[in-house]
C-alpha cells in the first residue's frame, strides 16, 4: 500500500513538475490540520453552547419559586429542561401531596442536573485553578522538583535512543562475526545500564515528591478554607451540595495530586520520546538512502484512526471514578458512625439494622466496581489489540519501507554484499528498538487518555469541595428551600434565603436583638421575629416545649446561624461560652480537657497553673480526677473514660477556667446531680458570669431573674420572676409580660 502511494505521489509529482516533498509536506500538514479541526470540533462547540444568555441559566437557581436545586448543579442541563421544569413547578403547591410532588421533581432535576465529569472545558479551568495552588510561584519547591523532574525524564529519552543505537551496532558485530568491538559493545552498554536503572529510580521517586508536595500545599489551603469562619460546622449544616468533606480532604485529595504527578511523567517522557525518536527514524531512514516521509506517514494515520475509534468507545471514566469516591466515602461515613455511637448502638442492640446499613453500602460500591471492572474489561481488550498488533504490524511495514525502497545500486554493486547486510542489520535492530520504545510511547500517550477522564473526576471533587469551601467560609449558602416555606418576613432571591440582617458589636458588653427571626437551615422559620436585650448581671431561663427553637437561639447568638432579618448586637465572640447538652471531650491530657478551646501555648502565655485547674475541678466536684487519672498529663480516651455526668461536669469546670462575661447553657447539667448542679450555678454567678440557661428543670428557676418563653407555635414572651416563683420553679399566677 505505502509503495503504491509512493508510485502515484512519483507519477504525479514529475507529471505536474511540483518537488514531491512539496507535495508530501502538504498531504501531511493539511492531513493533521483536519484531523486536529476534527479533534476540536466538540470544544467549540461546547464553548459556543456556553454562550447561552446568563438569564436561561440563572434559571436553574430559582429553587424557593419552582422547587428546583439551586446553584452547584447548574452544568451539564440543557436549556430545554430547564424551562420544563420552571414552568412544571409554577404552580401553587397548596398540600403535602404537591409538597412530595415537588420533592420529586427536585430530586430528579437534581438527577439531571447532576455533573458528569470529563474532558472539557471546566475540568481545565478548574485543573488550572487547582495548579496555581499547588504551584504557587515560580521560584517555589514545587517548580524546583518539576525541573528536575523534566530534567530527569529529557536524559532518559536520550539514554533510550542511545541504548537502541548500541543494541543495532552489537548486532552489526555479530553479524561481521567482529568478538573484540562485540566484547567492547557489551562492556559500554553495561555501563550504560547503571546510569539508567538508577535514572528510572530517580524519575519515580521525584514523581512521589512531588505528588506528596502537591498534596501539602492543597491540605494547607483546603485545612485553611476548612476552620476558616466554622466552615466545617457550616458546610455539613447550612450548605447542601458536598457530604463526607473528610473523604474529600483525605482521599481524594491525595488520589488527585498523586494522578497529577503521574501523568505529568505519563505524558512528558512519551511525548519527549515520540520528538526524538522520531527525529532518529528519519535519520537513519536518511542514511539508507531511503524516502523519509511514507513511513511517519503511515504511523500517523494509523495512530489517529485507532486514537478516534478508542476515543468514541471510550467509557465515561471520569464520571466512574467520581461515583466510586461517593460510595467509598458513604461507606467510610456508615464505619464512622458506628465507632461513634457503639456504645448505643450495644446497647439498643441495633447491630442487625447497622449491619443493613453497611452492607448496603458496601453492595453498592462493589456494585460500581464491577460495573467499572466489566466496562474496562471490553476497553483494555479494544485497546490491547489496537495498540498492540496493529500498531506492530504497522511498525514492521515502516521499519521494512526503507530497507525496500533504498536506492538499488546502479554501477552492478552487489546488493547482498557482507557490509551492506550488516549495514542494514544494523539499521533494522536500532529502528526495530527505536519504533519499540515509540510504540511504547504513543501507547502510553493513549493510555493516559483514559487517566485523563480519571483525574477529570478527582479535579472535580477537589475544585467543588474547595468552590463549596470558600464559598461558605463568606456566607454564601445553597440550600435547597422548599417553596411553600417562604415566609414574608424574610428576603429570598433564586432559591436561597439572603441574609439581611445587621449584627454589630455591642459597646457595653450586653445582648441585643431586635426582630431577628430564628430560622432553620432548611429554610422553616422557628420564630418570625425575637426581640430581646440583655444587661451583664440579667440571667435569663430560656424555656419552651422541644423543637421550639431553645437551642437554635444560642445558634444565631454565637454566628453559627446567620441573621436572616433584623439586628443582632453582641459582644465578642470571646466573651460568650457555649455548654451543649452532649458535652465534648477532646484528643490530649487531662490539663488539655479543662482549658479546651485553648491549647496548652494559650495556657502557658496566659500564665495559668495547674493549680488554678484544680480549683476549677474543686467548683463542678470534679477534684479527685487528678489522682485517679495519674496527673494532669494523663491521656485517655476521654469520651468513654468519664461518665456522662463527669463529662458535663467537665464541661462547666471550662467556664471557671475561661470566665467569660455570659454563658450560654443548654440543658447541659442534666445529668448532673442537684445538688451539685446548684453549686455550679452559685459559683458561675458569684464569679460575675451572666448566664442564659436553657432547662426544664424547675430547680434552677432561682438563679435567673427573667424567663423567655416560647411557646412551640412561633411566638415567645419575655417574663421577670419574682422571688416566690424562682423558689417554686413555677409561675405563681399568671405571668406578666416584661
Ligand atoms: N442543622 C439543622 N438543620 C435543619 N433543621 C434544624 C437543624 N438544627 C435544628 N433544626 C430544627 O430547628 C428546630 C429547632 O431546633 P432546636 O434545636 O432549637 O430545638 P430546641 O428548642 O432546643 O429543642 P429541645 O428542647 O428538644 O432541645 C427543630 O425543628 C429542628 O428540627
Amino acid at each position: 500500500m505505502p509503495t503504491v502511494i509512493s508510485k502515484y505521489l512519483d507519477g504525479t509529482t514529475r507529471k505536474y513538475n511540483i518537488p514531491k516533498e512539496y507535495v508530501t509536506r502538504g498531504i501531511v500538514s493539511a492531513a493533521v490540520l483536519l484531523y486536529g479541526c476534527k479533534l476540536s470540533y466538540p470544544y467549540l462547540k461546547s464553548i459556543c453552547g456556553e454562550r447561552t444568555p446568563k438569564s436561561k441559566k440563572k434559571i436553574l437557581c430559582n429553587g424557593a419559586s419552582n422547587g428546583k436545586l439551586a446553584n452547584g448543579f447548574e452544568n451539564g442541563v440543557s436549556d430545554s429542561e430547564d424551562e420544563k421544569a420552571t414552568n412544571n413547578n409554577k404552580i401553587a403547591i397548596p398540600n403535602g401531596n404537591a409538597l412530595k410532588k415537588q420533592t420529586k421533581d427536585a430530586k430528579s432535576v437534581k438527577r439531571k442536573t447532576a455533573k458528569t465529569p470529563s474532558f472539557n472545558l471546566e475540568f481545565v479551568y478548574q485543573l488550572i485553578k487547582l495548579l496555581q495552588l499547588m504551584i504557587p510561584s515560580a521560584f517555589c519547591n514545587e517548580t524546583a522538583i518539576l525541573a528536575v523532574h523534566t530534567l530527569a525524564l529529557f536524559t532518559r529519552t536520550f539514554m533510550s535512543i542511545y541504548v537502541a543505537s548500541m543494541e543495532g551496532q552489537m548486532v552489526k558485530f555479530i553479524v561481521q562475526r567482529d568478538v573484540r568491538n562485540f566484547a567492547f559493545m557489551l562492556l559500554k552498554w553495561l555501563g550504560v545500564a547503571l546510569p539508567a536503572t538508577f535514572l528510572n529510580s530517580t524519575i519515580r521517586f521525584l514523581e512521589n515528591k512531588l505528588a506528596l508536595s502537591f498534596r501539602t500545599r492543597l491540605v494547607d489551603h483546603a485545612y485553611g478554607l476548612y476552620f476558616k469562619q466554622q466552615t466545617y460546622y457550616r458546610v455539613s449544616n447550612l450548605d447542601g451540595r458536598i457530604e463526607n468533606a473528610d473523604h474529600r480532604l483525605t482521599e481524594d485529595i491525595s488520589a488527585f495530586t498523586s494522578s497529577v504527578a503521574h501523568l505529568y511523567s505519563h505524558l512528558t517522557k512519551p511525548l519527549f520520546d515520540c520528538a526524538l525518536i522520531g527525529f532518529a527514524l528519519a535519520r537513519s531512514s536518511r542514511q539508507m538512502g531511503a524516502a523519509v516521509v511514507p513511513g511517519p506517514l503511515l504511523a500517523v494515520v494509523v495512530i489517529s484512526l485507532t486514537a478516534q475509534i478508542l476515543r468514541v468507545l471510550s467509557p465515561k471514566f471520569g464520571a466512574l471514578v467520581a461515583v466510586e469516591a461517593d460510595r467509598k466515602a458513604y461507606l467510610r461515613h456508615i464505619h464512622n458512625r458506628v465507632i461513634t455511637n457503639a456504645e448505643e448502638i450495644a446497647f439498643y442492640g441495633g447491630h442487625k439494622v447497622e449491619l443493613s446499613h453497611l452492607k448496603k453500602a458496601y453492595q453498592a460500591l462493589v456494585a460500581h466496581k464491577n460495573k467499572i471492572f466489566v466496562q474496562r474489561l471490553w476497553y483494555v481488550v479494544l485497546e490491547q489489540f489496537l495498540m498492540k498488533y496493529v500498531w506492530s504490524g504497522t511498525g514492521m511495514v515502516m521499519v521494512s519501507l526503507p530497507i525496500i525502497m533504498a536506492a538499488r545500486p546502479v554501477n552492478g554493486e552487489s546488493d547482498i554484499s557482507g557490509d551492506k547486510i550488516s549495514e542494514r542489520t544494523q539499521y533494522f535492530t536500532t529502528a526495530r528498538n527505536l519504533l519499540l520504545s515509540g510504540a511504547d510511547a504513543v501507547e502510553r500517550l493513549m493510555s493516559s487518555y483514559k487517566e485523563i477522564v480519571e483525574l477529570a473526576g478527582y479535579t472535580s471533587r477537589v475544585g467543588d469541595m474547595l468552590d463549596v469551601f470558600s464559598d461558605v467560609s463568606s456566607g454564601k449558602y445553597t440550600r435547597t428551600i422548599v417553596a411553600s416555606k417562604k415566609h414574608p418576613n424574610l428576603q429570598y432571591s433564586e432559591g436561597r434565603l439572603l441574609v439581611k440582617g445587621v449584627i454589630m458589636d455591642s459597646k457595653d458588653g450586653s445582648i441585643m436583638l431586635r426582630d431577628v427571626p430564628i430560622v432553620t437551615p432548611n429554610g422553616d422559620v422557628v420564630v418570625a421575629s425575637l426581640t430581646l436585650c440583655m444587661s451583664v448581671g440579667e440571667h435569663l431561663l430560656i424555656t419552651g416545649p422541644n423543637g421550639c427553637g431553645k437551642s437554635s437561639l444560642f445558634r444565631v447568638l454565637s454566628g453559627l446561624w446567620p441573621v436572616y432579618a433584623g439586628q443582632l448586637m453582641r459582644p465578642p465572640n470571646c466573651s460568650m461560652f457555649y455548654i451543649p447538652q452532649r458535652p465534648y471531650m477532646t484528643l490530649g491530657s487531662l490539663r488539655e480537657q479543662v482549658i479546651y478551646p485553648d491549647t496548652v501555648a494559650d495556657f502557658e502565655k496566659k500564665q495559668m497553673t495547674d493549680c488554678m485547674l484544680q480549683q476549677c475541678l474543686e467548683r463542678v466536684s470534679l477534684a479527685h480526677l487528678v489522682a485517679r487519672e495519674g496527673g494532669w498529663d494523663a491521656t485517655a480516651d476521654w469520651k468513654d473514660v468519664l461518665s456522662g455526668g463527669e463529662k458535663q461536669r467537665m464541661a462547666v469546670a471550662r467556664l471557671f477556667y475561661h470566665k467569660p462575661a455570659f454563658a450560654l447553657l443548654d440543658e447541659c447539667t442534666s445529668a448532673v446531680s442537684m445538688d451539685v448542679e446548684s453549686s455550679m450555678y452559685q459559683s458561675a454567678k458569684d464569679e460575675g458570669i451572666t448566664l442564659l440557661t436553657i432547662t426544664h428543670r424547675p430547680s434552677l428557676w432561682k438563679f435567673h431573674s427573667r424567663v423567655l418563653q416560647f411557646d412551640g407555635e412561633g411566638g415567645w414572651k419575655l417574663l421577670s420572676l419574682t422571688s416566690q416563683e424562682k423558689e417554686a420553679g413555677a409561675f405563681s399566677s399568671k405571668p406578666q409580660q416584661v
